[in-house]
């Protein structure tokens, strides 16, 4: 075989891949690194996945976690299930195949985010337990953070902040987690959030208990 040219010998050193329906595909590496990222961030990216049911404060703790990270002087990222459905999951619902495809979807983007460095906050019910351990699978060095908001029904349903528990026992809702749709808790998480004697913990307090954890895991440093 000829001298390669350039070109060649670089395309030669690049490994073609056909992965799901994308054929003819090559990776290409960055030139700057996770670790020098991380470096400039003085931070380990990660995912800390929030699930529960709808009202039992994933947004709540997403926020404050986010802002107690900020005042740490450390760089947070949300991606909040309502809020990606605005725009790149906005075609998908709420059947089984759908919420998979979201959970799919956000894990992968949260992926991204994590390999830039960042702490990335994904606040989605993800009720099925398969998706987010597939979730968990996607993250090399299991910097996969799952934060369960173990609240009652009762609790959410009293609460509901957006009135959807009253519009999905009136029927106008199908399918909605909790009432007529299935919600798997995970068997094993990281992290889990509950009542104490009936009461929540507050926002900053349920933030406090994660910031721990990140900081005893070596995540708010970078070496
Ligand atoms: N059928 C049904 N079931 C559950 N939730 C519903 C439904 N329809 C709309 N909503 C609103 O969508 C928010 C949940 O979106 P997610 O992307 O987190 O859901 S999932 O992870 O795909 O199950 C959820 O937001 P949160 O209340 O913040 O959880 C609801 O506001
Ligand atoms: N720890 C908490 N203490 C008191 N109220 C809370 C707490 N967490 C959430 N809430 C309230 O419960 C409602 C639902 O919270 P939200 O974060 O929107 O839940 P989710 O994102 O899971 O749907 C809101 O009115 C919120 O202010």
């Amino acid at each position: 075989m000829g001298t390669l040219s350039v070109r060649e010998s670089k395309t030669a050193q690049l490994k073609m891949s056909t992965v799901g329906n994308s054929t003819n595909i090559f990776w290409q590496e960055s030139p700057v690194g996770k670790l020098e990222r991380q470096k400039l961030l003085n931070q380990k990216g990660c995912v800390v996945w929030i699930t529960g049911l709808s009202g039992s404060g994933k947004s709540t703790l997403a926020c404050s976690l986010s802002r107690e990270l900020y005042t740490r002087g450390k760089l947070s990222y949300i991606l909040d299930g309502d809020n990606l459905r605005h725009g790149l999951n906005k075609d998908l619902g709420f059947k089984a195949d759908d919420r998979t495809e979201n959970i799919r979807r956000v894990g992968e983007v949260a992926k991204l985010f994590a390999d830039a460095g960042l702490i990335c906050i994904a606040s989605l019910i993800s009720p099925y337990r398969k998706d987010r351990d597939a979730c968990r699978a996607m993250l090399p060095d299991a910097n996969f953070v799952e934060v369960f908001m173990n609240m009652p029904l009762e609790l959410c349903e009293a609460r509901d902040s957006k009135g959807l528990y009253k519009l999905a026992r009136a029927g106008k809702i199908k399918g909605f987690t909790g009432i007529d749709d299935p919600y798997e808790p995970p068997l094993k998480c990281e992290i889990e959030i509950q009542q104490k004697d009936g009461d929540c913990p507050t926002p900053g307090a349920m933030a406090g208990e994660v910031v721990s954890y990140l900081e005893e895991k070596g995540y708010l440093q970078d070496h």
